[in-house]
């Protein structure tokens, strides 16, 4: 265990290289910060999984990042985000941040016609829709559904025409809606962003969600006392997947290339430390 919980280590976890785009912004607002990065991508794409088996990816990830002593964890991942953040504030115990409502909270605060692109998971849940609503009910909201963008940034397919005319197909209905707003629902999407933004009408606003989870991770930090005030550590990269395929995509957004190892999640068990332990009830209290 390390006996100062500022340099403890922020975990953050996406199904591939999506949550490099919270890693940016990670390495931007709090430099000092050292972090532990995990791609689950022998899993991924996690837009096409069942609302179970996300949960239950999320709970073995989960498990894995409180056995390597991080002090938070951001879901750099819509997709978990959405569908596991319930489970995971109810069954783990320390500071957990998703992307959802921080993306839902910059868009209400840029416009009233919001479009939210995300993967078929997330559209499906209506995580979005229903947060944005939630914090102000005079906006409307399209969302779409796209399968095929995922799978195209994995497979360094970004400058493809074919993923070009693929966006162009999703964005026609909410160029139609005349959006002013729209919100990168996934986190591999910002990666897509001048193929997007060369699709968009220039009035546009687009929202990564990233920019504000990170944010409101400065702040929780400062509230908790757990700012790190010396030097961050090199980021630790794990993935479950082949390690080698994760560093060479990567290198064009990190500027060099990661050090990565591949690690087995853990099975998970309902007592593992870290978790918050069952609620205790009267009669065995006595
Ligand atoms: N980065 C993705 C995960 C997408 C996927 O694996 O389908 C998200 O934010 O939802």
């Amino acid at each position: 265990m390390t006996t100062d919980p500022g340099q403890q280590r922020i975990g953050i976890f996406d199904s591939g290289v999506g949550g490099l785009t919270v890693l940016t912004q990670l390495y931007r607002q709090l430099p000092n910060e050292s972090i532990l990065y995990f791609g689950d991508t022998a899993r991924l794409p996690y837009g096409t999984r069942t609302p179970s088996e996300i949960v239950e990816f999320v709970r073995e990830i989960m498990a894995w990042l409180v056995e390597q002593d991080v002090k938070m964890v951001i879901m750099a991942c819509n997709t978990s985000s959405a569908l596991a953040m319930e489970m995971v504030q109810a069954e783990f115990d320390i500071p957990v941040l998703g992307v959802i409502l921080p993306g839902a909270q910059a868009a209400v605060q840029q416009g009233k016609r919001i479009g939210v692109i995300a993967t078929p998971a997330t559209a499906a849940s209506n995580a979005y829709r229903n947060a944005i609503l939630e914090m102000d009910d005079s906006c409307l909201v399209w969302q779409v559904s796209c399968p095929a963008f995922v799978p195209l940034v994995e497979q360094n397919r970004i400058h493809d025409p074919y993923t070009c005319e693929v966006a162009r197909e999703y964005l026609a209905p909410l160029i139609q809606q005349r959006i002013d707003t729209l919100i990168y629902g996934c986190t591999h999407y910002p990666l897509l962003a001048p193929v997007l933004r060369s699709l968009l009408p220039a009035g546009v606003t687009s929202i990564d969600p990233a920019v504000r989870v990170v944010a409101a991770a400065a702040r929780e930090l400062e509230l908790l006392g757990l700012r790190n005030a010396g030097t961050a550590l090199p980021t630790r990269f794990c993935v479950s997947g082949p390690p080698q395929q994760f560093a060479q995509l990567s290198v064009q957004w990190l500027g060099c290339t990661p050090a990565v190892e591949k690690i087995s999640l853990p099975t998970v068990v309902r007592s593992e430390a870290g978790r918050k332990p069952s609620p205790v009830s009267l009669e065995s209290a006595e």
